[in-house]
Protein backbone atom coordinates (compact mmCIF):
# COMPACT_ATOMS: atom_id res chain seq x y z
CA UNK A 1 0.00 0.00 0.00
CA UNK A 2 1.27 3.40 -0.21
CA UNK A 3 3.76 5.22 1.85
CA UNK A 4 4.37 8.84 2.33
CA UNK A 5 6.84 10.98 4.84
CA UNK A 6 6.78 14.12 6.78
CA UNK A 7 9.85 14.79 8.75
CA UNK A 8 9.59 18.06 10.69
CA UNK A 9 11.15 19.78 13.85
CA UNK A 10 9.37 20.82 16.73
CA UNK A 11 9.64 23.60 19.33
CA UNK A 12 7.29 24.17 22.33
CA UNK A 13 8.97 27.95 21.64
CA UNK A 14 6.31 28.55 18.61
CA UNK A 15 3.94 31.02 19.74
CA UNK A 16 5.65 31.96 22.85
CA UNK A 17 8.99 33.64 21.78
CA UNK A 18 8.61 34.23 18.15
CA UNK A 19 11.28 35.24 15.73
CA UNK A 20 10.40 38.18 13.42
CA UNK A 21 7.32 38.31 10.87
CA UNK A 22 8.82 36.99 7.62
CA UNK A 23 10.46 34.13 9.29
CA UNK A 24 6.57 32.96 10.96
CA UNK A 25 5.55 33.99 7.52
CA UNK A 26 8.23 31.06 5.96
CA UNK A 27 7.22 28.71 8.71
CA UNK A 28 3.36 28.89 8.00
CA UNK A 29 3.77 28.28 4.62
CA UNK A 30 6.52 25.37 4.61
CA UNK A 31 3.52 23.78 7.30
CA UNK A 32 0.72 24.87 4.91
CA UNK A 33 2.51 22.67 2.14
CA UNK A 34 3.15 19.55 4.20
CA UNK A 35 -0.86 19.66 5.28
CA UNK A 36 -1.47 19.92 1.70
CA UNK A 37 0.87 17.32 1.24
CA UNK A 38 -0.55 15.27 4.11
CA UNK A 39 -4.48 15.74 3.01
CA UNK A 40 -3.77 15.19 -0.87
CA UNK A 41 -2.27 11.81 0.43
CA UNK A 42 -5.22 10.78 2.57
CA UNK A 43 -3.31 8.32 5.14
CA UNK A 44 -5.43 5.72 7.02
CA UNK A 45 -2.80 5.87 9.30
CA UNK A 46 0.03 7.36 10.86
CA UNK A 47 3.14 5.92 12.16
CA UNK A 48 4.52 8.54 14.45
CA UNK A 49 8.17 8.48 15.89
CA UNK A 50 9.19 11.23 18.40
CA UNK A 51 10.66 11.72 21.16
CA UNK A 52 9.79 12.51 25.31
CA UNK A 53 11.41 15.30 27.38
CA UNK A 54 10.84 13.54 30.72
CA UNK A 55 7.23 14.47 30.38
CA UNK A 56 6.03 10.85 29.20
CA UNK A 57 9.07 8.53 29.56
CA UNK A 58 11.27 8.55 32.76
CA UNK A 59 14.94 6.82 34.39
CA UNK A 60 12.57 4.72 36.10
CA UNK A 61 12.05 2.29 33.28
CA UNK A 62 13.78 3.89 30.15
CA UNK A 63 12.82 1.97 26.71
CA UNK A 64 15.65 3.42 23.81
CA UNK A 65 12.27 2.50 21.79
CA UNK A 66 8.49 1.83 22.57
CA UNK A 67 5.42 1.05 20.82
CA UNK A 68 2.05 2.36 22.28
CA UNK A 69 -1.15 0.40 21.88
CA UNK A 70 -2.70 2.90 23.49
CA UNK A 71 -1.27 6.54 24.79
CA UNK A 72 -1.92 9.62 26.79
CA UNK A 73 -0.22 13.37 26.09
CA UNK A 74 0.35 15.13 28.54
CA UNK A 75 -0.29 18.18 27.48
CA UNK A 76 2.69 20.04 27.99
CA UNK A 77 3.50 23.65 26.90
CA UNK A 78 -0.16 24.32 25.76
CA UNK A 79 -0.25 21.19 23.61
CA UNK A 80 -3.38 19.40 23.40
CA UNK A 81 -4.09 16.64 26.09
CA UNK A 82 -5.86 13.43 26.50
CA UNK A 83 -5.67 10.08 24.37
CA UNK A 84 -4.39 9.97 21.10
CA UNK A 85 -6.21 7.70 18.57
CA UNK A 86 -4.18 4.96 18.46
CA UNK A 87 -5.02 1.71 16.00
CA UNK A 88 -4.16 -0.73 18.49
CA UNK A 89 -4.25 -3.54 15.87
CA UNK A 90 -1.62 -1.65 13.62
CA UNK A 91 -0.03 -1.24 16.79
CA UNK A 92 0.53 -4.71 17.54
CA UNK A 93 1.23 -5.99 14.43
CA UNK A 94 3.98 -3.20 14.07
CA UNK A 95 5.44 -4.42 17.21
CA UNK A 96 5.56 -8.49 16.37
CA UNK A 97 6.85 -7.75 13.47
CA UNK A 98 9.61 -5.72 15.00
CA UNK A 99 10.01 -7.94 17.28
CA UNK A 100 10.18 -10.77 15.22
CA UNK A 101 12.90 -9.19 13.27
CA UNK A 102 15.49 -9.08 16.21
CA UNK A 103 15.02 -5.76 17.39
CA UNK A 104 14.14 -5.68 21.40
CA UNK A 105 11.01 -2.71 21.25
CA UNK A 106 9.05 -2.13 24.70
CA UNK A 107 5.54 -2.25 24.60
CA UNK A 108 2.95 0.26 26.04
CA UNK A 109 -0.90 0.32 26.69
CA UNK A 110 -0.63 2.97 28.50
CA UNK A 111 2.40 5.27 26.80
CA UNK A 112 2.48 8.73 27.53
CA UNK A 113 4.03 11.32 25.23
CA UNK A 114 4.36 15.04 25.70
CA UNK A 115 4.89 17.85 22.61
CA UNK A 116 7.04 15.60 20.43
CA UNK A 117 3.74 13.60 19.11
CA UNK A 118 1.29 16.22 19.82
CA UNK A 119 2.83 19.39 18.46
CA UNK A 120 3.14 17.34 15.19
CA UNK A 121 -0.29 15.65 14.59
CA UNK A 122 -1.41 18.89 15.57
CA UNK A 123 0.65 21.19 13.03
CA UNK A 124 0.15 18.46 10.97
CA UNK A 125 -3.41 16.88 11.00
CA UNK A 126 -4.91 19.14 13.34
CA UNK A 127 -5.32 16.90 16.80
CA UNK A 128 -3.91 14.28 18.42
CA UNK A 129 -7.58 12.27 17.46
CA UNK A 130 -7.53 13.41 13.22
CA UNK A 131 -6.00 10.44 12.13
CA UNK A 132 -5.61 6.94 13.73
CA UNK A 133 -1.98 6.50 15.14
CA UNK A 134 0.90 4.26 16.04
CA UNK A 135 3.20 6.40 18.10
CA UNK A 136 6.62 5.15 18.86
CA UNK A 137 8.60 6.81 20.90
CA UNK A 138 12.56 6.94 20.12
CA UNK A 139 14.55 7.82 23.11
CA UNK A 140 16.90 10.69 21.75
CA UNK A 141 17.64 12.84 25.09
CA UNK A 142 18.17 10.59 28.43
CA UNK A 143 21.68 8.72 27.95
CA UNK A 144 22.93 5.76 27.82
CA UNK A 145 21.69 5.94 24.05
CA UNK A 146 22.27 2.77 21.96
CA UNK A 147 24.29 3.24 18.28
CA UNK A 148 22.47 5.50 15.94
CA UNK A 149 22.39 2.05 13.55
CA UNK A 150 19.66 0.40 15.45
CA UNK A 151 17.05 3.06 14.87
CA UNK A 152 17.76 2.71 11.45
CA UNK A 153 16.90 -0.76 11.60
CA UNK A 154 14.23 -0.33 13.94
CA UNK A 155 12.76 2.66 11.30
CA UNK A 156 13.39 -0.09 8.06
CA UNK A 157 11.50 -3.29 9.96
CA UNK A 158 8.52 -0.65 11.25
CA UNK A 159 8.54 0.08 7.74
CA UNK A 160 8.16 -3.75 6.21
CA UNK A 161 5.37 -3.82 9.40
CA UNK A 162 3.27 -1.42 7.53
CA UNK A 163 3.66 -2.05 4.12
CA UNK A 164 1.64 -5.31 5.04
CA UNK A 165 -1.21 -2.96 6.80
CA UNK A 166 -3.44 -2.48 3.56
CA UNK A 167 -3.15 0.89 4.55
CA UNK A 168 -2.14 4.08 3.51
CA UNK A 169 0.17 5.04 5.79
CA UNK A 170 2.18 8.13 6.58
CA UNK A 171 5.49 8.36 8.49
CA UNK A 172 5.88 11.09 10.55
CA UNK A 173 9.22 11.91 12.30
CA UNK A 174 9.57 14.74 14.92
CA UNK A 175 12.26 16.36 16.40
CA UNK A 176 15.69 17.84 15.69
CA UNK A 177 17.78 19.27 13.91
CA UNK A 178 20.83 20.92 15.20
CA UNK A 179 19.95 22.10 18.76
CA UNK A 180 20.78 22.03 22.77
CA UNK A 181 18.00 23.76 24.50
CA UNK A 182 18.07 23.40 28.23
CA UNK A 183 17.01 19.68 28.85
CA UNK A 184 18.37 18.32 32.04
CA UNK A 185 21.10 15.63 31.89
CA UNK A 186 21.26 13.22 34.78
CA UNK A 187 24.75 13.20 34.89
CA UNK A 188 25.22 16.95 35.89
CA UNK A 189 21.49 17.22 37.25
CA UNK A 190 21.67 18.50 41.09
CA UNK A 191 19.73 15.56 42.82
CA UNK A 192 16.26 17.35 43.45
CA UNK A 193 16.83 17.65 39.59
CA UNK A 194 18.16 13.82 39.04
CA UNK A 195 14.58 13.08 41.53
CA UNK A 196 12.26 14.47 38.50
CA UNK A 197 14.23 13.04 35.84
CA UNK A 198 13.23 9.30 37.82
CA UNK A 199 10.20 9.42 38.60
CA UNK A 200 8.71 13.08 37.66
CA UNK A 201 4.94 12.14 36.35
CA UNK A 202 2.39 14.44 37.12
CA UNK A 203 3.98 17.68 38.25
CA UNK A 204 2.14 20.02 39.12
CA UNK A 205 0.59 22.97 37.59
CA UNK A 206 3.56 25.52 39.18
CA UNK A 207 6.51 23.14 38.78
CA UNK A 208 5.49 22.63 34.87
CA UNK A 209 4.92 26.45 34.08
CA UNK A 210 8.43 27.39 36.09
CA UNK A 211 10.15 24.51 34.16
CA UNK A 212 8.47 25.79 30.59
CA UNK A 213 9.46 29.30 31.80
CA UNK A 214 12.78 28.05 32.15
CA UNK A 215 13.33 27.14 28.42
CA UNK A 216 11.45 30.27 27.21
CA UNK A 217 13.65 32.64 29.02
CA UNK A 218 16.70 30.22 27.32
CA UNK A 219 14.65 31.18 24.05
CA UNK A 220 14.97 34.75 24.67
CA UNK A 221 18.64 34.48 25.80
CA UNK A 222 19.48 32.50 22.87
CA UNK A 223 17.94 34.73 20.05
CA UNK A 224 19.56 38.02 22.17
CA UNK A 225 22.74 36.06 21.86
CA UNK A 226 23.34 36.13 25.48
CA UNK A 227 22.42 32.16 26.05
CA UNK A 228 25.17 30.05 27.27
CA UNK A 229 23.67 27.26 24.55
CA UNK A 230 25.71 25.52 21.77
CA UNK A 231 25.39 27.61 18.10
CA UNK A 232 23.19 25.86 16.15
CA UNK A 233 24.72 24.24 13.20
CA UNK A 234 22.95 24.98 9.64
CA UNK A 235 26.06 23.17 7.68
CA UNK A 236 25.47 20.11 10.24
CA UNK A 237 21.58 20.31 9.29
CA UNK A 238 22.05 20.69 5.52
CA UNK A 239 24.58 17.62 5.59
CA UNK A 240 21.76 15.24 7.03
CA UNK A 241 18.94 16.75 4.87
CA UNK A 242 21.02 15.80 1.81
CA UNK A 243 21.91 12.49 3.23
CA UNK A 244 18.47 11.78 4.21
CA UNK A 245 17.20 12.71 0.62
CA UNK A 246 20.02 10.69 -1.00
CA UNK A 247 18.13 7.23 0.09
CA UNK A 248 21.93 6.22 0.98
CA UNK A 249 21.18 6.16 5.31
CA UNK A 250 23.89 3.29 5.63
CA UNK A 251 25.98 5.80 5.84
CA UNK A 252 25.03 7.13 8.74
CA UNK A 253 25.39 4.23 10.53
CA UNK A 254 29.14 5.24 11.30
CA UNK A 255 27.79 8.61 12.91
CA UNK A 256 28.94 8.48 16.78
CA UNK A 257 26.96 10.00 19.40
CA UNK A 258 29.29 11.90 20.39
CA UNK A 259 30.08 13.25 17.04
CA UNK A 260 26.31 14.63 17.09
CA UNK A 261 26.61 16.06 20.28
CA UNK A 262 29.95 17.97 19.11
CA UNK A 263 28.49 19.34 15.67
CA UNK A 264 25.16 20.21 16.70
CA UNK A 265 24.01 19.78 20.20
CA UNK A 266 22.55 17.41 22.77
CA UNK A 267 19.04 17.39 21.65
CA UNK A 268 20.30 16.91 17.98
CA UNK A 269 19.96 13.04 18.75
CA UNK A 270 16.24 13.87 18.00
CA UNK A 271 17.00 13.58 14.38
CA UNK A 272 17.12 9.91 15.16
CA UNK A 273 12.95 9.96 14.50
CA UNK A 274 13.63 10.99 11.31
CA UNK A 275 16.28 8.36 10.68
CA UNK A 276 13.84 6.24 11.74
CA UNK A 277 11.16 7.85 9.49
CA UNK A 278 12.76 7.63 6.10
CA UNK A 279 14.38 4.12 7.19
CA UNK A 280 10.62 3.42 7.03
CA UNK A 281 9.93 4.51 3.81
CA UNK A 282 12.82 2.78 2.52
CA UNK A 283 11.44 -0.56 3.27
CA UNK A 284 9.40 0.60 0.36
CA UNK A 285 11.73 0.95 -2.28
CA UNK A 286 13.21 4.17 -3.84
CA UNK A 287 11.73 7.66 -2.45
CA UNK A 288 12.25 11.45 -3.68
CA UNK A 289 12.26 14.16 -1.32
CA UNK A 290 9.30 16.41 -2.93
CA UNK A 291 9.98 19.62 -0.21
CA UNK A 292 12.78 20.96 1.73
CA UNK A 293 12.32 23.73 4.11
CA UNK A 294 15.02 24.56 6.30
CA UNK A 295 15.98 27.66 8.92
CA UNK A 296 17.77 28.31 11.77
CA UNK A 297 15.14 30.24 14.41
CA UNK A 298 17.31 30.80 17.84
CA UNK A 299 14.11 31.73 19.13
CA UNK A 300 12.74 28.11 18.74
CA UNK A 301 16.05 26.95 19.51
CA UNK A 302 15.69 25.10 17.21
CA UNK A 303 17.30 24.12 13.31
CA UNK A 304 14.16 24.28 12.13
CA UNK A 305 13.56 21.96 8.94
CA UNK A 306 10.08 19.99 7.11
CA UNK A 307 10.64 17.67 4.42
CA UNK A 308 7.93 15.54 2.65
CA UNK A 309 8.91 12.65 0.91
CA UNK A 310 7.03 9.96 -1.56
CA UNK A 311 7.58 6.67 -2.96
CA UNK A 312 9.17 6.34 -6.12
CA UNK A 313 7.42 3.49 -8.53
CA UNK A 314 10.49 1.40 -10.14
O1 LIG B 1 11.40 22.02 27.40
C1 LIG B 1 11.53 20.95 26.78
O2 LIG B 1 11.24 19.88 27.27
C2 LIG B 1 11.97 20.98 25.37
C3 LIG B 1 12.02 22.10 24.64
C4 LIG B 1 12.45 22.18 23.24
C5 LIG B 1 12.91 23.41 22.78
C6 LIG B 1 13.35 23.55 21.46
C7 LIG B 1 13.33 22.49 20.57
C8 LIG B 1 12.88 21.25 21.03
O3 LIG B 1 12.90 20.15 20.22
C9 LIG B 1 12.40 21.10 22.34
O4 LIG B 1 11.91 19.92 22.68
FE1 LIG C 1 12.35 18.34 21.35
Amino acid sequence: MPVALCAMSHSPLMGRNDPEQEVIDAVDAAFDHARRFVADFAPDLIVIFAPDHYNGVFYDLLPPFCIGAAAQSVGDYGTEAGPLDVDRDAAYAVAREVLDSGIDVAFSERMHVDHGFAQALQLLVGSITAVPTVPIFINSVAEPLGPVSRVRLLGETVGRAAAKLDKRVLFVGSGGLSHDPPVPQFATAPEEVRERLIDGRNPSAAERDAREQRVITAGRDFAAGTAAIQPLNPEWDRHLLDVLASGDLEQIDAWTNDWFVEQAGHSSHEVRTWIAAYAAMSAAGKYRVTSTFYREIHEWIAGFGITTAVAVDE
